[in-house]
């Protein structure tokens, strides 16, 4: 039924660029404390939206720059921040991103972790004056000691065929926090830290609806056909979408048939889809599925469908080589026929409950367009 779904795939780029940034502000990650913010603050280092150049834009402190830049430091040490993740979990790799930062930029970073699970709220900002780096509190961390993820490694310069400076981490504990050095000073855009968010789901009544495919339970999108204006991951964030940009967006199928015709259900008659994978936090059992295109008003999906299958994590490893490159074919089962998808829909699916618990589902939209949320609401099996 219908044209083989497409898979293209950009290989010069990491494949940890497809987890979940569990930094980012929208997905509730917090800079804790900075030795220093004279010129931009390390807020701006955990933003989702690309950083920007204005070359009029100044503030009271010098050139406004879209990221977190400290002054060019005349006294012993370097600078450094903490961020709070807003998803702790598994750090798969991390994008250092100097973007426009050229004649500013640091030259050299590290970066450190820590779980710190255990320990008080962490609330204090740090300032410009950098005053704040004596506090007790965090003194109190040693964060200088925190397990090493990258080592103090040259940085490049933030052109655009330079800016993204690319580490692979292979490091198997939770982290809830990271320690970002700069030596000495300098400027980084953003910093982005890609990885799977972990939950202690021991924790959690058996009885408990909860949406298993979010993003602070531990969801992650694994392959897509197409993502040419939003990632499917976006569909799993918090809350409801932002805007346009925080959802899965395709480009338009060129196969669309020029003279369109619809089926009796009033679904369009066309031979190509769209679909994206994603990978549940905890395996259960799915009863209520919502699916919202909120923002996409020109360019919702004609309809949607949803299938469902259980893989253990050695089977999963059959179809993700670095990303979801084969599919398991006669493995999936339809969890929703295919729908009409033009605004937010919740679908009850008491009869899904006979079918046992899944671990994966694929989203497949005709023939194309976006999708703000998908929700998953089910329960872990006993
Ligand atoms: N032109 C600059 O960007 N100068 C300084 N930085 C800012 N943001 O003003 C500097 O040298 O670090």
């Amino acid at each position: 039924q219908g044209a083989p779904p497409s898979l293209k795939i950009v290989s010069d780029q990491p494949d940890f660029l497809q987890f979940n940034n569990l930094a980012c502000e929208t997905a509730g990650g917090n800079v804790i404390f900075a030795t220093d913010e004279w010129f931009a603050p390390a807020s701006n280092l955990l933003k989702r939206e690309p950083p920007e150049f204005i070359a009029s834009a100044f503030t009271e402190y010098g050139k406004w720059m879209d990221g977190w830049e400290t002054r060019r430091k005349r006294i012993p040490g370097h600078d450094w921040c903490i961020i709070q993740l807003g998803v702790p979990g598994i750090i798969h790799g991390l994008d250092v991103d100097t973007s426009f930062f050229t004649g500013n930029y640091s030259p050299s970073a590290s970066v450190q972790a820590a779980c710190l699970d255990e320990s008080p709220a962490l609330t204090l900002e740090g300032d410009r004056t950098g005053m704040a780096a004596s506090d007790s509190q965090f003194e109190a961390l040693h964060s200088e000691s925190w397990e090493e993820l990258v080592p103090v490694t040259e940085l490049k310069p933030g052109y655009s065929d330079t800016c993204h400076n690319y580490f692979p981490i292979n490091y198997p504990s939770r982290v809830t926090h990271l320690r970002l050095n700069m030596y000495p000073d300098g400027g980084i855009a953003r910093l982005k830290v890609y990885g799977v968010g972990q939950k202690d789901w021991s924790a959690l009544p058996t009885q408990d609806q909860l949406d298993l495919v979010a993003l602070v339970n531990g969801g992650v999108c694994l392959g897509y056909s197409d993502a040419h204006f939003g990632h499917p991951r976006n569909m799993i964030g918090l809350g409801r979408s932002a805007n346009m940009g925080d959802g899965w967006e395709t480009a338009r199928r060129l196969d669309r048939p020029k003279n369109l015709q619809v089926d009796g259900k009033g679904i369009l008659q066309v031979p190509g889809y769209e679909w994206a994978v994603l990978r549940l936090g905890h395996p259960g059992v799915i009863s209520q599925i919502e699916i919202d295109t909120n923002h996409f008003k020109g360019n919702f999906p004609d309809s949607c469908k949803i299938e469902a299958c259980h893989l253990t994590p050695e089977e999963e490893g059959k179809y993700v080589s670095g990303r979801w490159s084969s599919d398991p074919g006669n493995k999936w089962r339809v969890l929703l026929q295919p729908q009409k998808a033009h605004h937010r829909h919740f679908y009850s699916c008491d009869s899904l409950a006979q079918s046992g618990p899944v671990s994966h589902v694929r989203l497949v939209i005709a023939p194309d367009g976006g999708v703000s949320r998908l929700r998953l609401w089910g329960v872990k099996p006993l």
